[in-house]
């Protein structure tokens, strides 16, 4: 593992991020999105990210987990260097290491409930029975252990989020990143996820991050990021009074 130090990381940072630019190509013109961002993500720490839609969420969040390269900057995730990994060295750290939750489920029409729910254990070599039943303790605690033999297809979009949601955490990733895990369910059920997110997904050598509008699970969060056009205007452990 690398762990040279980029700028001031903290060496116990679960992310470092620095100078963070992402710029996309819209016709013949550049459009910045993030005008370089640093932050460190905390181990042991629900991390929300909020802020008004478009002000570059979704892509720093997406920079963060090693699916979108940054125009410019450098992350670090647990000390490693991601985007210096080569392609198939980065694929692999993400399997290992991180965990998803987008806002398109991507569950596979294919294959049942569990199946989805198991596909990092299965990708990792996890017998497939095994994988299974690991994935089916996850999908009892978020209330859909019933619909483990069922297609994508026959559960709601509720129930799909949650296969999603259990896909992330079945392979207990150091880093979970959530972009609007609760939007979809009802008071009760975002609870259930919430729960279930700082049962495995917060503990002092892992970290989870939060895309959220839901003010119902602000109270929640250890710690507050607000993003306004693609730049960080406050960082606490409460949302700021004009939100
Ligand atoms: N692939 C892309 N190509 C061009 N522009 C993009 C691309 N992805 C994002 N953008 C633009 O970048 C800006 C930030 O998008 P992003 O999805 O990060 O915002 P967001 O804060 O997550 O928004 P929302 O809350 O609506 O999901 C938007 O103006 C968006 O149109």
């Amino acid at each position: 593992m690398d762990t040279t130090a980029i700028g001031g990381c903290a060496p116990e940072a679960a992310i470092c991020a620095r100078g963070i630019i992402r710029e996309f190509e819209a016709g013949q013109t550049t459009i910045r999105v993030l005008h370089g961002i640093d932050t460190d993500i905390r181990p042991g720490e629900l991390t929300y990210v909020v802020g008004e839609s478009g002000s570059g969420k979704t892509t720093l969040i997406s920079i963060m987990c090693g699916i979108l390269y940054p125009t410019q900057g450098e992350v670090k995730v647990f000390g490693t260097d991601i985007y210096k990994l080569t392609d198939t060295q980065l694929v692999n750290f993400r399997l290992r290491n991180i965990g998803f939750i987008f806002q398109q489920y991507n569950l596979i029409p294919s294959i049942d409930v569990a199946a989805n729910a198991a596909v990092p254990l299965i990708a990792q070599g996890v017998p497939l029975a095994e994988a299974r039943e690991r994935a089916k303790v996850l999908l009892d605690k978020l209330n859909i252990g019933n619909q483990a033999d069922k297609l994508p297809r026959q559960l709601s979009g509720g129930q799909q989020q949650r296969v999603a949601i259990a896909r992330a955490l079945v392979h207990e990733p150091r880093l979970v990143v959530c972009d609007e895990p609760t939007a979809a369910l009802d008071a009760s059920s975002g609870r259930r996820v919430m729960d279930l997110l700082r049962e495995v997904a917060v503990a002092p050598d892992r970290a989870c991050i939060i895309v959220t509008h839901d003010n119902r699970i602000f109270d929640l969060a250890d710690r507050i990021i607000v993003l306004e056009d693609g730049r960080i205007t406050h960082d606490g452990t409460e949302m700021p009074d004009d939100h």
